[in-house]
């Protein structure tokens, strides 16, 4: 096995996960993008940092990116001799927006593209369940990876797949981001170990209903987005995201907690809408909102 000369550069996707009923399983791809760069050194480690997370991650082995990139060589069977890595981070932390899965992603990746016939030793669908494994579950590594809305999970071998599922073009987002995160851990620690039945057959027929209304049947994306699963129990962690969540589904919009939260994702007909305005418009003081198109690609390579 050999490694490739010079630098590779890839920027990677955040991505909405959950959307509402999908608990674990549903994700877009959104269309603000990491990107980092690795190339192959003689030795050490050395790791830069623009933007979010500059200051606060590790820039040692420790680091998210670096410790998908060592699983990826492991997997390939070899590691560099050396490593230089440059982050430049647009996607927030913690904040529901899928960073960690895009820091995941971007390592497994890049460390694919720094061996020679990487993609030949290690498929898209080995790599889709790498980055799951690392992430502990499928639903942003999957649009982070493939972009657009996907439907992903893990069979009970643990093997995990992804099935790309379609988004009508007048669909796009606003998220409404707080200031202060809630980590992911966090946020799964908050849910009980078991839910009624009633409300896991509730969120099944929704998932089931969402799947259609971003194909092609909007009208429904308010019904299609309720969720009983996984925000009420984190309402503790993030009363505000909530509150706003019910606020605007009162007003008859589409909205739900991204991811674990506690950004809050709307769905809207489209960037430029009267709606996506509003939308901007109710962005709670000290939060950040901003509209975006659904990402159609996930990670790239960018020449
Ligand atoms: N680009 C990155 N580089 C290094 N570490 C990162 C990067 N992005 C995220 N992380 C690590 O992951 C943590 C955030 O992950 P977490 O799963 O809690 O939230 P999230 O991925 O932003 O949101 P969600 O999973 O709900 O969409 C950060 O605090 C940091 O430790
Ligand atoms: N499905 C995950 C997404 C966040 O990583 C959760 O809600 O915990």
């Amino acid at each position: 096995m050999t490694f490739v000369q010079g630098p590779v550069r890839v920027r990677v996707p955040a991505t909405s996960a959950n959307l509402g009923p999908g608990f674990d399983t549903l994700g877009l791809a959104l269309d603000l993008h990491d990107e980092l760069e690795a190339e192959v050194a003689a030795s050490g480690l050395l790791v830069e940092i623009g933007g979010y997370g500059d200051g606060e991650v590790p820039l040692d082995e420790r680091h998210l990116v670096v410790r998908a990139m060592r699983a990826t060589f492991e997997r390939l069977g070899k590691q560099p001799s050396g490593l230089r890595l440059s982050c430049t981070n647009v996607i927030p932390h913690a904040r529901g927006l899928g960073s960690s899965s895009a820091a995941i992603v971007g390592g497994v990746w890049l460390a694919r593209e720094l061996v020679a016939g990487g993609r030949l030793l290690l498929d898209d669908a080995a790599l889709l369940d790498l980055a799951a494994q690392l992430e502990g579950h499928p639903d942003n590594v999957a649009p982070a990876l493939l972009g657009g809305f996907v439907i992903s999970g893990q069979d009970a071998d643990g093997s995990f797949w992804a099935v790309p599922g379609s988004v009508d073009p007048r669909i796009g987002a606003v998220v409404l981001v707080p200031g202060s995160p809630v980590s992911t851990e966090a946020a799964r620690g908050l849910l009980p170990a078991d839910v009624p039945h009633a409300d896991a057959a509730a969120n099944a027929g929704r998932a089931a209903l969402l799947v259609a209304a971003l194909a092609g049947h909007p009208e429904e994306l308010l019904r299609a987005t309720e969720d009983r699963l996984h925000q009420q129990y984190r309402r503790p962690a993030m009363p505000e995201s909530l509150a706003l969540v019910e606020a605007l589904r009162a007003d008859g919009v589409p909205a739900v907690i991204s991811g674990a939260g506690p950004t809050v994702l709307a769905l809207t007909d489209g960037p430029g809408s009267v709606t996506t305005s509003e939308l901007l418009a109710r962005c709670p003081d000290g939060w950040d909102a901003r509209a975006l198109a659904i990402s159609a690609t996930g990670a790239v390579v960018v020449h």
